[in-house]
């Protein structure tokens, strides 16, 4: 759905992206993850055609961008930092002007589309008051809205939950997963980690303008051999455990063993009683920061 190849952008000394060999493929949740100023803006930019490459090879759908910008741009919906609206219209009037601007939304159904579109991002009440009155998270949703209209194959968004609170990115992540079961591929740039692990099924990670991983999530969050147990017969546990515990603390065990059911049937059989059992994954967090520098945005005394 996205492949890059060597993509770099340059601005001045400044090398914003560096070399990046993306992979989103059809019906990926794709997190594009890395920390603040790291190159993510610029990246989903270039995909966009919005900003030119200094070297490297872009292609969405299938076609090289930017050179097929308009046959691609129609079927995809692109939402980058700070949607752009204009601030005395409403909502609807905005909506209604980029529809009537870009090829291939049918006069006749856009009134219905629209509409369909403000359900999906929660604006369906809204009135005529002109955007420049919107909270930051409402303007957030109207664009949302735009990305929409036109039912895209793919959805590129460039932090879509900024100015949103806890509820707010709750509705968008239920919303991009609803979207994604029916077949649209999602990708994402997003500097939290947590609203990369709860929503993307596929992560690029990316630091000071390098794809430094990617991978799926699942793979990622793979196991680490280390089994947490929480009994009450703790210190009876501890005999049997031939040498495998890690640590102990109270009632819980920290134990290297690669079978936890193995482990739960010999604790039980043994009259040892588990109050719980709990493999131990990877979470995102760790292997982020083991795969990445400072971010750019520290300013460290030399
Ligand atoms: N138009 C520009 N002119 C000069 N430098 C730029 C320009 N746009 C971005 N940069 C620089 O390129 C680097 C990457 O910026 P970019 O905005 O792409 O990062 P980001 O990961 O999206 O960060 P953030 O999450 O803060 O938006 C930064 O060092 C930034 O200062």
């Amino acid at each position: 759905m996205i492949v890059t190849r060597g993509l770099t952008k340059r601005y001045g000394s400044v090398l914003a992206v560096d070399g990046v060999d993306l992979n989103v493929r059809e019906g990926d949740r794709y997190g594009f993850l890395g920390p603040n100023g790291s190159g993510k803006t610029t990246l989903v930019r270039m995909l966009l055609g919005l900003v030119y490459a200094t070297s490297g090879e872009i292609e969405v759908l299938g076609s090289r961008m930017p050179r097929r910008a308009a046959e691609v741009l129609p079927q995809i919906g692109a939402m980058v930092e700070g949607p752009a609206a204009y601030p005395h219209l409403s909502g609807r009037r905005n909506l209604s002007l980029l529809d009537a601007s870009g090829p291939g939304g049918s006069r006749r159904t856009r009134r219905a589309r629209i509409e369909e579109a403000l359900v999906q991002v929660g604006l369906s009440g809204i009135d005529r008051r002109p955007v420049k009155a919107y909270s930051l998270g409402m303007r957030q949703r109207l664009g949302l809205a735009a990305a929409l209209l036109r039912k895209p194959r793919l959805l590129i968004l460039d932090e879509p939950t900024n100015g949103l609170d806890p509820k707010g990115i709750r509705e968008i992540r239920d919303l991009l997963i609803a979207l994604n079961d029916n077949g649209t591929t999602v990708f994402l740039s997003s500097h939290l980690l947590s609203e990369v692990e709860q929503l993307c099924t596929r992560v690029g990670i990316v630091d000071r303008g390098r794809l430094v991983l990617e991978e799926e999530l699942a793979t990622i969050r793979g196991r680490t051999g280390l089994v947490l147990v929480q009994s009450p017969d703790a210190a009876d546990v501890v005999p049997m455990l031939n040498g495998q515990l890690v640590t102990r603390d109270g009632e819980n065990l920290l134990i290297r063993h690669g079978d936890p059911a193995a482990l739960n049937a010999m604790l039980v059989e043994a009259g040892l009683r588990v109050a719980s059992i709990t493999e131990q994954r990877r979470t995102l967090e760790q292997v982020v920061l083991k795969v990445t520098g400072a971010g750019s945005d520290r300013v460290d005394a030399s």
